[in-house]
């Protein structure tokens, strides 16, 4: 059952908090949607946003002005938190990229880690299933984007799961999680010392095996610090779309950080580029 935390208008839609028991991560999680106006006539179509590091559902919401082209669009928007909170775990809570707020969109194998964090899961199948039954939305019609840890988790939930999203985007997201160390210490934590099971949660890897059907957008900002120090690596996936002919945009941007001033700026396409393919 869903709770309903607070509620605003907002372009003649409605933005949402909520928070719930998930039985995916064993325990409470929360999200935000955003209702267009469109909804109140007929089921609109969804685009998920994953959050980057030390994110909750509120930095998306608040930050990035996306509503007014939902509302525009009559595209639903749901926001997950980026990791299970309060759960108890020694060293919860000691590192920014890593445990709460860094969930990295994995399902955990390694103890004490898998009792709670099972984000893969939880964003590809128990959310959805929240949404279709409690929103007026057309479950067949799913998009997703996101920023950074969230780029690189929406492309890998797109790349997994080509038949549950029609279209993926991204902005400066992780592309190749396996050789970076913000990946190497999640993957090393969440997953184990086995490396050959983090390839199943790295976008560059999975392209090689898993075509998207539709061109895949991404943005990436120049000044950005986190690309210079190799945390990005939007090159690694230019060349494996290459390798096998994955139509993919990739637009380096001058000037442009890591922020949500970049994310704000460039909502717009992405989300009319969702509702060209969603309606
Ligand atoms: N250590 C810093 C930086 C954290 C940061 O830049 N987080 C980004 C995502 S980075 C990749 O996933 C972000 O989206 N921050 C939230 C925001 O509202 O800007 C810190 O702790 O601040």
């Amino acid at each position: 059952m869903l709770e309903l935390v607070s509620e605003s208008i907002c372009f003649g839609g409605k933005v949402s908090f909520y928070r719930h028991s998930s039985k995916t991560c064993n325990g409470e999680m929360k999200f935000a949607v955003y209702e267009p106006p469109q909804a109140q006539k007929h089921p609109v179509p969804i685009l998920y946003f994953l959050s980057g590091l030390t994110c909750s559902e509120e930095n998306f919401t608040v930050k990035a002005g996306a509503q007014r082209v939902a509302a525009e669009c009559g595209i639903m928007l749901v926001v997950p938190d980026t990791s299970p909170r309060h759960t108890g775990i020694p060293g919860e809570e000691h590192d920014w990229d890593f445990g709460s707020g860094a969930g990295f969109y994995v399902d955990a194998t390694v103890d004490p880690w898998k009792q709670r964090y099972q984000m893969y899961s939880y964003v590809v199948d128990e959310l959805p299933g929240l949404i279709a039954a409690n929103f007026a939305v057309n479950p067949e019609k799913q998009g997703i984007f996101g920023h950074s840890m969230g780029g690189h988790g929406a492309l890998v939930c797109a790349l997994r799961n080509g038949d549950r999203y029609a279209s993926v985007s991204a902005f400066a997201p992780i592309c190749a999680p396996t050789s970076c160390s913000w990946g190497e210490k999640a993957f090393r934590g969440y997953l184990g010392e086995n490396r050959g099971l983090w390839r199943a949660y790295d976008a560059t890897e999975l392209v090689l095996e898993n075509r998207h059907d539709r061109p895949i957008l991404i943005d990436q900002g120049l000044a950005d610090p986190f690309l210079a120090q190799g945390q990005l690596q939007p090159e690694k996936f230019r060349e494996a779309c290459d390798r096998v002919g994955q139509p993919l945009t990739l637009r380096m941007h001058p000037g442009y950080d890591h922020s949500y001033y970049f994310i704000a700026t460039f909502i717009e396409e992405h989300v009319k580029f969702h509702a060209e393919v969603l309606y």
